[in-house]
């Protein structure tokens, strides 16, 4: 791998630059050619179904695994092989991070704040920000999975690294505790830090991130601000309509209409012409309590995955040859 330094015009160069960079394992590509550059101050999502690749580039940006071929710069200096004047301006937290077990919660993190030379001050500060203080005292051993989780997240920002890794930092947590942590993130994000983070909760991500990458079978499918994904791709809007309003062939027929399914009480009409229909359904039976679902970034994650998934060999995939 090569190392990317300043460009020639002085310009700093992004917080992660990664270019051309693939990995195999046991002869099976995982991360298949990606470029990516990541800006700093920009809170970024890779988002992708389970084995798409999103853990194994996290790693290579993090130095923590070694990619067979492409380059990986973080602020302009190659992570591979282990750069430790990386370390103070990087913070990880990987879906198996390390614990020190025997020690109690406050222990384990002075320890960690100590390895990266941090205030002992931030330990308080920041076990108070994940939510941690009232189980300062008790053995990492006896924590349960979430709290073991907002741990591991303030292991990766005692220290205060301008570029933070979390590999799907809301898994574990309950309702409350993701909350409390896009909190955290949102305040780390107006602190100009960079984050960059895996999630399987899409709400989540179009509520927190700047830009989402999407991943698919090793592949960059596509990278793109959370709403201007949704506008691009015209995703699918969903008119409820209350059962025994209109029939079936009725909707059906409606000019705009694209599909028609009965589903909790309700006619489900879905459309990318959502005024049109609204106006045709208005002449043919009022709006009284029809409601609109208009679409997410889950809607278009789920068309652009099922649309680049690669077809099993032998299985029919209608999406693939649409
Ligand atoms: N150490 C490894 N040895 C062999 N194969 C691996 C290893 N790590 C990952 N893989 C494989 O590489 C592919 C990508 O895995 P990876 O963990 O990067 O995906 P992911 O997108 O993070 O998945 P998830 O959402 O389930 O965490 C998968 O097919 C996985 O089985």
């Amino acid at each position: 791998m090569s190392t990317t330094h300043p460009s020639a015009d002085g310009e700093a160069p992004p917080a992660v630059a990664v270019a051309d960079v693939t990995k195999s394992y046991n002869g099976r590509r995982a991360v298949d050619g990606i470029t990516l550059d990541i800006r700093r101050g920009e809170f970024f999502g890779l988002l992708g179904p389970n084995g798409a690749g999103k853990s194994t580039l996290v790693e290579i940006m993090e130095g923590l695994r070694r990619a067979d071929s492409g380059s990986v710069a973080v602020f302009g200096e190659s992570p591979w092989p282990r750069n430790t004047g990386l370390l103070p301006r990087m913070g990880v937290q990987t879906q198996s991070s390390a614990f020190f077990v025997r020690q109690t919660v406050h222990e384990h993190l002075r320890t960690v704040a100590a390895l990266f030379g941090a205030a002992p001050s931030a330990v308080d500060a920041t076990l108070d920000s994940v939510g941690l203080s009232e189980r300062r005292d008790v053995r990492v051993d006896d924590l349960s999975g979430g709290q073991r989780q907002r741990l591991a997240i303030a292991s990766a920002l005692v220290h205060g690294p301008e570029l933070i890794f979390l590999d799907e930092p809301t898994a574990a947590l309950d309702t409350e505790g993701r909350r409390d942590l896009w909190e955290v993130l949102r305040g780390l994000k107006a602190a100009g830090r960079t984050i960059v983070y895996t999630t399987h909760h899409l709400d989540e991500a179009e509520a927190l991130c700047d830009r989402v990458g999407i991943l698919v079978a090793g592949r960059l499918v596509v990278t793109d601000a959370p709403q201007h994904l949704i506008g691009t791709f015209g995703a699918t809007s969903r008119l409820l309509v209350p059962l025994g309003r209109i029939d079936e062939q009725q909707a059906a027929d409606l000019p705009g209409v694209d599909a028609v399914a009965v589903r909790g009480g309700h006619l489900v009409l879905e459309t990318r012409a959502t005024g049109r229909v609204l106006a045709a359904l208005d002449a043919l039976t009022g709006l009284d309590g029809v409601q609109t679902r208009t679409p997410s970034l889950e809607d278009v994650y789920l068309e652009l995955t099922a649309r680049h998934t690669p077809v099993a060999p032998g299985t029919d995939n209608q999406e693939q040859q649409a």
